[in-house]
């Protein structure tokens, strides 16, 4: 059996080899040529798979290792009868850390507030339910809005999307979605980004394209940049756009979701789905052989005082999302790289999740609150 898979793919020669023959390509770059004699195709995001990709192969199974599927062309696949499997929730906690490394970073530079600010959440799926819960822990007042979800009674505070933009911080985890009775290409645009205070935080780790960038630059200076801007994802990846660059607080590279254990946690869920249909067992490897565990194992608190920042320094030792900030404006300004966002993506610094470190604390107050921006229990 030929297997082809995305080079980014951590441990696709370790898990898959003991299947088949496994060719590591690049993503971006897949053509129908390289594809035609293989059985399986493991891809990430940046591969488009579509009628054009597949027609003449001999694909029978596609898996992505990612959340997110707009690149996937489902209704083909389906007709092609090629069976689909991609990885759900396997890096919800990594966007979820992400959030929280921006909301640090903005305490911590600009002492931005946010604990006991109005929270508003855009998607109430496995991110955004679980960005949701985080903020309900820590004791905020947070609404969602996901029109497929709110007959969910009783689930969360669903709310309308104009009070989600009446909100102190902003979190979008909406997938990208061009058709339905919900399209999300553009719902956030200059009529909704209008309704947007002074001060207010927008942290953008869906897709690009949900918020329209022309718009945002427009609002952004009607506020006399008095707005907050933590963006992980663009409208026209791996190009974006560098006004935009210019006036975000954070602007990261499509990595809200590259954690090790976020990144490794997809590779195995695609694992597992192709034994099942090769109903092979997939006994041969542990899913504690294939997850990492972290760098620092634990921390403890022993000071609190001002809780924002007693969070922020304990997010920050974990993940400090301005380290990806600060790599990306070098990379671009150095522009050595022929396609910047896809290098600094392919030598990416990995990270753990909050929930590879125990917290010890001085108190249960202090433990509860680091537990529930993501941290393990001691
Ligand atoms: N930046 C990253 O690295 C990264 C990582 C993971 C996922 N993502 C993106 O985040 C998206 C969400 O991930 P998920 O795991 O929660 O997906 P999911 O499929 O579990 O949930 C998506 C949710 O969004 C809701 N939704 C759909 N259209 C909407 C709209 N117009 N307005 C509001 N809500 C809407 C759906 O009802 C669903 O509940 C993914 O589709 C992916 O595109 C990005
Ligand atoms: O949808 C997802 O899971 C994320 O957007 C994913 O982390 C993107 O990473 P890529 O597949 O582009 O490497």
């Amino acid at each position: 059996m030929k297997i082809i898979a995305d080079e980014n793919m951590p441990n696709a020669k370790a898990l898959f080899s003991h299947l088949g023959d496994v060719e590591l390509v690049n993503g971006r770059t897949i053509t129908n040529s390289q594809i035609k004699n293989a059985d399986v195709l493991l891809v990430r995001s940046v591969t488009k798979v579509t009628r054009e990709l597949l027609e003449g192969s001999s694909v029978r199974f596609v898996g992505s290792a990612t959340i997110g599927v707009d690149h996937i062309d489902l209704d083909y696949l389906t007709e092609a009868g090629i069976e689909f499997s991609s990885a759900p929730g396997c890096n919800a906690e990594a966007v979820a850390d992400y959030v929280f490394s921006g909301l640090s970073h903005l305490y911590m530079t600009k002492k931005l507030s946010w604990l006991n600010k109005k929270i508003g959440v855009v998607g109430y799926g496995n991110v955004g339910k679980t960005v949701y819960d985080r903020f309900t822990n820590l004791g905020c007042q947070v609404c969602v809005y996901d029109p497929f979800k709110d007959n969910e009674a009783g689930a969360a505070n669903f709310v309308a999307l104009d009070e989600i933009l009446s909100c102190d911080v902003i979190s979008l985890h909406a997938p990208l979605t061009t058709t339905g009775s919900f399209p999300s290409k553009g719902m956030i645009g200059s009529k909704e980004l209008a309704q947007l205070s002074a001060g207010t935080a927008v942290i953008s780790a869906g897709r690009g394209g949900v918020i329209d960038e022309e718009a945002l630059l427009e609002r952004h200076s009607q506020l006399n940049g008095d707005i907050h801007l933590v963006i992980d994802v663009w409208d026209t990846e791996p190009e974006i756009n560098q006004d935009l660059v210019s006036i975000v607080d954070i602007a990261t590279p499509h990595i809200a979701g590259y954690s090790k254990q976020g990144r490794e946690k997809g590779t195995w869920m695609v694992y597992q789905a192709l034994c099942r249909h090769l109903a092979i067992s997939s006994q041969s490897v542990n899913k504690s052989d294939a997850i990492s565990s972290g760098w620092l194992s634990s921390i403890d608190v022993v000071a609190s005082g001002d809780q924002e920042e007693m969070l922020a320094r304990s997010v920050q030792a974990i993940y400090d999302v301005a380290r990806d900030d600060v790599r990306l404006r070098f990379k671009y300004r150095e522009n050595k790289e022929n396609n910047v966002f896809d290098w600094l993506r392919k030598h990416y610094v990995e990270r753990d999740e909050f929930n590879t470190c125990a917290v010890g604390a001085i108190n249960n107050d202090v433990s509860s609150l680091v537990c529930a921006v993501g941290f393990s229990k001691k």
